[in-house]
């Protein structure tokens, strides 16, 4: 049996003379949280809907299980949609029960799903209110129950965490990791990358339709050139300018920021910083993604 994989293969999109997508690829194994992000514009929305199938792409392919996508396989994914999508007066156990039974449950197992969901994101409460009447972070809980009622085989969730409070990040963040724990693959977007950096197994930043990096968060981190920080109190200011392959990115709280080329040697740098005196700290600088993102956005204003 093929592993269970959610492929986007060199997806295509034009919008009038914008592109919105270019050969946009990436894929997803089951039981991988993937974090989508990228500036606003960049393509994700456009991404996630051609993966649901809602529009359709200029060229390219999405796969599932080495397969194309099939109407029977979209009913299989679980999508909560950016500009959300609920009816306003159905009550929340009720609208949810509904639609588990429009993604083919029986009338039965959709309101016991419902009612396990409704528990699960603490809404007990609130089961039998209209959800225009929920406060926006309650509707976004009802807007995930939505997308997991029907115990999907995928989850496309186009920024599940925009405007939630603490303990609702928590509760959805544990949901999306038990969804993925189960075996089902998870794509989400999000611009709040300390969230992404912390939950999601591999992540791909988008620029301009384009994937420009994709990677484990530790991949992303230790790809661009090694830097390291150096603290060494009584160095003179041009301690390090001898040793093959370093530059001086700068100082910064009185340690060395220096970039190393491929082929220099760090062990040269340490016995330099020790040939001036104490050294009280000697580590790899490695970037949160915060600032692997910034430098994308600022190669892309650059550009
Ligand atoms: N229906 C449409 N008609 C014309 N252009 C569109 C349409 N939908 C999206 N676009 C354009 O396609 C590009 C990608 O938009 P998309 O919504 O996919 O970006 P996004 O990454 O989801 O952004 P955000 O983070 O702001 O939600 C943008 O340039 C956008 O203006």
């Amino acid at each position: 049996m093929p592993e269970s994989v959610l492929e986007i293969d060199r997806i295509s999109k034009r919008y009038g003379n914008v592109t919105a997508l270019r050969d946009m690829t990436f894929s997803v194994r089951a039981g991988e949280m993937f974090g989508f992000v990228g500036s606003n514009g960049a393509g994700k929305t456009t991404t996630m809907r051609i993966a649901l199938g809602v529009l359709a792409a200029d060229s390219g392919e999405v796969r599932f299980d080495g397969a194309p996508l099939d109407l029977r396989m979209r009913r299989r994914i679980g999508y909560m949609p950016e500009e959300r999508g609920l009816y306003p007066k159905m009550r929340a156990a009720q609208q949810l029960a509904y639609l588990g039974e429009l993604h083919g449950m029986s009338r039965h197992g959709a309101r016991e799903a419902a009612d396990r969901w409704i528990d699960r994101l603490g809404l007990t409460e609130r089961r039998d209110e209209e959800v225009q009447k929920l406060s926006l972070g309650n509707q976004q809980r009802v807007q995930l129950a939505a997308a997991l009622v029907h115990e999907p085989d995928i989850l496309v969730l186009d920024e599940p965490f925009s405007g939630l409070d603490p303990v609702a990040v928590d509760v959805m963040s544990q949901v999306l990791r038990d969804a993925c724990d189960s075996g089902v693959p998870v794509v989400f977007s999000s611009h709040q990358l300390d969230l992404v950096q912390r939950l999601c197994d591999r992540v791909g930043i988008v620029r301009k339709g384009e994937m420009v990096a994709n990677g484990t968060v530790e991949e992303l981190r230790d790809s661009g050139p090694t830097t390291l920080l150096v603290d060494v109190p009584n160095a003179p200011a041009d301690w390090a300018e001898g040793t093959a392959g370093v530059r001086k990115l700068g100082v910064e709280s009185g340690r060395t920021r220096l970039e190393l080329s491929d082929d220099a040697d760090d062990q040269a740098v340490l016995a330099a910083a020790m040939a001036t005196g104490p050294v009280r700290e000697f580590a790899r600088y490695r970037p949160a993604l915060t600032e692997l993102f910034r430098n994308a956005v600022t190669e892309e204003s650059a550009a």
